[in-house]
């Protein structure tokens, strides 16, 4: 049986370019889903053996519908992690290539995307108005179904050829290291052909109640056992306002004994440590290096 691989769509879309950098070989189908909760949900349910999501972006920062989907909705493993490089390119129906960037009424994309290009936008369409979408594939293929409006959609050259858009302006993000963190969730599992950068283990850490210095505690035990945190991001409990719990990525092993010891520390003082995931992270600088070399670039040549 073939290994299935639901990833946000339409087909296009950023995450389909990191699916495809991720899961190289023949044996995998890739299955475009709708929305993130999409994806997630039914990795959870068994339907596919992986899902991939955004979960964070450099210009941007999180992708809260991914992180709140895996804290309160799913029991889905994270199992590896991709950082791909993102260009938006500004696209229009080539009825409508000459028009002049004033005119144009409407722009659609996904709201990352849009908060990306947040300069370009105010400087190039100042009379447009933003239409969030699901995806920035979404808002192309809308583009191509709604031929007579003068309308914009934002996102990567992939949709522009799968479209049949014409490119109005290129790289129109709005600092030029523009990347994206994305997560393969389900199985375990790793790339079969590049190396990895280094091992992490993500967790969800939940303080008892609210006191002085109890962060500070939680930290402290990952510093005694010297593990190194790539990051600390807080997200509202849903339950009551003003309370949070902690995403913490640490660069060590799930099984590593310096973390066992460190989340015992961590649940001594009364703290709720949830794994979501232990797994390989990916530069997909690395991974198209190796397939260059293989000379089968074909899928990664994003130009
Ligand atoms: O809309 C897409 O193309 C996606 O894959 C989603 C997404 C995101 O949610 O961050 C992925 C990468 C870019 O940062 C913009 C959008």
């Amino acid at each position: 049986m073939k290994d299935e691989v639901a990833y946000l769509g339409p087909r296009g879309t950023f995450t389909h370019e990191a699916t495809k950098a991720l899961f190289p070989e023949e044996g995998f189908v890739y299955t475009p889903c709708d929305s993130i909760p999409d994806v997630l949900t039914a990795v959870g349910k068994d339907q596919f053996s992986y899902g991939v999501v955004p979960i964070e972006n450099a210009i941007e920062g999180s992708v809260t519908l991914t992180l709140d989907w895996l804290i309160h909705h799913v029991q889905v493993p994270i199992s590896g992690e991709l950082i791909y490089p993102i260009a938006q390119h500004l696209m229009i129906h080539p009825l409508h290539k000459d028009l002049p960037l004033a005119k144009v009424e409407r722009v659609l994309s996904h709201p990352q995307a849009v908060a990306q290009c947040r300069g370009y936008l105010r400087d190039h369409l100042p009379n447009a108005r933003i239409t969030y979408v699901d995806s920035t594939a979404d808002a192309a293929r809308k583009i191509r179904d709604q031929g007579s409006k003068p309308w914009v959609a934002i996102g990567p050259f992939m949709a522009h050829q799968l479209y049949g858009l014409h490119v109005v302006a290129e790289s129109i993000q709005d600092y030029p290291h523009n990347f994206t963190r994305f997560i393969v969730v389900g199985r375990e599992w790793a790339h079969p052909r590049a190396p990895k950068e280094h091992d992490k283990t993500s967790l969800l850490i939940s303080l008892p109640s609210d006191y002085p210095g109890a962060l500070h505690r939680v930290l402290q035990s990952f510093a005694k056992g010297t593990i190194n945190l790539s990051r600390i991001e807080s997200r509202p409990t849903k339950k009551k306002l003003g309370t949070y719990h902690f995403l913490i990525d640490t660069e060590i092993k799930g099984d590593h004994p310096s973390l066992h010891k460190a989340l015992t520390d961590v649940a001594s003082w009364g703290c709720h440590v949830r794994q979501l995931g232990s797994y390989p992270c990916y530069h997909y600088q690395n991974i198209k290096e190796i397939e260059v070399d293989k000379g089968s670039s074909e899928a990664y040549n994003r130009r």
